[in-house]
């Protein structure tokens, strides 16, 4: 398609003039149901996507990514704000973005009665696709997609991730600019996840494509996400490469479970007195901490908690990871998010 060529034909020094593949500029949404209270499910979120780049929205359940998804994707309007992609304004010119753009939604989109390529086929006619290309494309899918051998079964019969990557591959089928993948692995089995987070990585690499993909899981950003931005209750909370924000925290995590029978304010307290150490937080009956040098500031964290009468019941030290990143930004860690919801 023809923006892909463009873009993969650009010379490197005119990198900084190609414009981003996706633009999203103080988006705001508000859910105003009746008889219910209004929802603000996006506060004013703006960031922009280079493009031939796989960009990560991370945020807890309810954060607000599938609502900054949909008005990207052009199935929603935002309350105000705009955003602009594949090179088409999404309020302007909804249809052209639509046809610039693959999106693959958290639920399948496949027909479960039909064979895969049967499905490949309905998807690539419903953009326009005919003839022997029509035919081509799903071929050349399949093949990507290790589906060769399954084409002609009901999808019904295929498993999680075999449904997942017909997902994927049916929203390339018109060879689109850009792909939104909502949350793709929620749900498949660590070997599946592998296999998707492998491919992901092949088709902005190799085929230059754009990739924005939401997640919840920490590990899926950090290792596929070149640019992310984390969202929070509607709000970017920040952005930059996985490095980046790791790096911005100096210093490794501490983390010490603290025994049922010992007080969890006087741990805290003890780690507080220690030199060295800053941002502690308590989260249940663990305390984490950020020291300089982990290991050597274990035995330390060991005898002032002993000398303050505090039993442990396990220590650990680690380098900072996006849940610290999450920590520091929200005062809180990602899982206590998911568990209580975003708002
Ligand atoms: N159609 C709707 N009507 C009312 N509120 C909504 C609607 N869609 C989403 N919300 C609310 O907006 C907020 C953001 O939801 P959104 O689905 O964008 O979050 P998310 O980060 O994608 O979470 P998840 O990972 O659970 O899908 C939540 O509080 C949600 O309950």
């Amino acid at each position: 398609m023809a923006v892909r060529h463009d873009q993969r034909r650009a010379p490197e020094h005119a990198a900084d003039t190609i414009a981003p593949a996706i633009q999203a500029r103080e988006l705001v949404k508000t859910y105003n149901a009746r008889g219910a209270d209004p929802v603000h499910a996006l506060g004013g979120i703006s960031f922009s996507v280079e493009q031939g780049t796989v960009f990560g929205l991370l945020g807890p359940n309810g954060a607000g990514k599938s609502t900054t998804v949909k008005i990207l994707t052009t199935l929603t309007t935002p309350t105000s704000g705009t955003a602009t992609v594949a090179g088409h304004d999404v309020l302007r010119h909804p249809d052209r973005v639509r046809r610039g753009i693959g999106v693959v939604t958290q639920g399948h989109s496949t027909a479960p009665e039909a064979t895969g390529r049967e499905n490949l086929l309905l998807a690539g006619r419903i953009h326009g696709l005919r003839g022997q290309d029509v035919h081509r494309r799903a071929d050349e899918l399949l093949g990507t997609f290790g589906l060769t051998d399954a084409a002609n079964r009901i999808v019904k019969t295929y498993s999680g991730g075999m449904q997942r990557k017909l997902d994927v591959a049916l929203g390339l089928m018109h060879r689109p600019a850009v792909l939104f993948l909502d949350e793709p692995t929620t749900g498949l089995d660590p070997q599946a996840r592998a296999e998707m987070w492998a491919e992901i990585s092949r088709l902005s690499a190799e085929e230059g494509l754009t990739i924005l993909l939401t997640t919840h899981y920490l590990e899926e950003a950090d290792r596929l996400a070149s640019q992310l931005a984390i969202v929070d209750s509607g709000r970017l909370i920040t952005t930059g490469t996985p490095e980046q924000l790791k790096s911005e925290l100096r210093g490794d995590a501490v983390v010490a479970e603290i025994a049922p029978e010992s007080e969890i304010s006087s741990a805290l307290q003890a780690i507080e007195r220690l030199d060295g150490t800053r941002e502690s937080t308590v989260d249940g009956r663990t305390v984490r901490a950020r020291v300089d040098h982990g290991a050597s500031a274990v035995p330390r964290v060991l005898a002032a908690l002993e000398s303050a009468g505090v039993g442990v019941a396990s220590i650990t030290v680690a380098r900072p990871s996006l849940d610290d990143v999450y920590l520091r930004h929200t005062g809180r860690t990602f899982a206590s998010a998911e568990d209580g919801g975003a708002r």
